[in-house]
């Protein structure tokens, strides 16, 4: 199991709501992770919803729409809110574990046709390069190892699992897709075994837009 330090525990207030936060450093790697917590958590009554969320600074804080990051962030933080549970934010992740710099030359190579597999793999980078030891060394200093994960990517289980940690059920992440990441979605239920079944329904259309057709 990964060594992982945890910071003092402090209060974040939020739009939805206020958390537990607390920074993990990851002793072999020296990267800080974060968690943000539900207060009052009941961790020892059952398996509390956890979601593990890699870093996307596109996503995450600039609002991309060529992936479901950031939605999937405000997601978890909202069910967390509600069922209690955690958001571990893992750092160091960012690209699937290739760093910004490779994310974004992966994305100017899907611009040119690759799709999001085909641009790591051309880049000579690993398609997923993430590990969750550290994940599950922070559940595991938390109290938690059994949880639901909020999350369509069984790999993430699997390790999850192999590091101690009892995933008793998949609460899927399923963010309606947009034009703009339709593509990516459909790539990651179909090249990554992502459980993405809403992707059926092509073009979710949300009530607040219109989707502008061309003639
Ligand atoms: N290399 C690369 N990374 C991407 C791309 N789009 C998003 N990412 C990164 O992918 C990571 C998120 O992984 P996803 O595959 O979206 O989802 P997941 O975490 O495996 O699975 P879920 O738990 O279901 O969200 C983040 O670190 C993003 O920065 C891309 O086109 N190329
Ligand atoms: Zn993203």
């Amino acid at each position: 199991m990964s060594a992982v330090t945890g910071g003092p525990v402090v209060t974040i207030p939020t739009a939805y709501g206020p958390f537990t936060a607390q920074a993990w450093t990851d002793a072999a790697s020296g990267v800080e992770h974060l968690t943000m917590s539900a207060p009052g958590t009941d961790i020892a009554d059952g398996a509390p919803l956890v979601r593990i969320h890699s870093e996307c600074l596109t996503g995450d804080v600039f609002g991309s729409y060529r992936c479901d990051c950031g939605e999937q962030l405000e997601q978890a933080l909202g069910l967390v809110q509600e069922q209690g549970g955690s958001v571990v934010y893992l750092r160091g992740q960012e690209g699937r574990g290739i760093g910004l710099a490779n994310k974004l030359r992966a994305y100017a190579l899907q611009e040119n046709g690759a799709d999001t597999v085909e641009a790591n793999e051309q880049l000579g980078l690993p398609v997923d390069a993430r590990d969750y030891q550290a994940a599950a060394g922070i559940l595991t200093a938390l109290g938690i190892t059994k949880i639901r994960l909020l999350s369509n990517n069984p790999v993430k289980r699997e390790h999850l699992e192999r590091y101690g940690i009892t995933v008793v059920s998949m609460v899927p992440s399923e963010i309606p897709s947009r034009l703009e990441n339709q593509q990516y979605l459909e790539t990651k239920r179909d090249r990554l075994n992502h459980q993405l079944s809403h992707l059926e329904e092509r073009f979710h259309q949300r009530p607040q837009e219109k989707i502008v057709q061309q003639s």
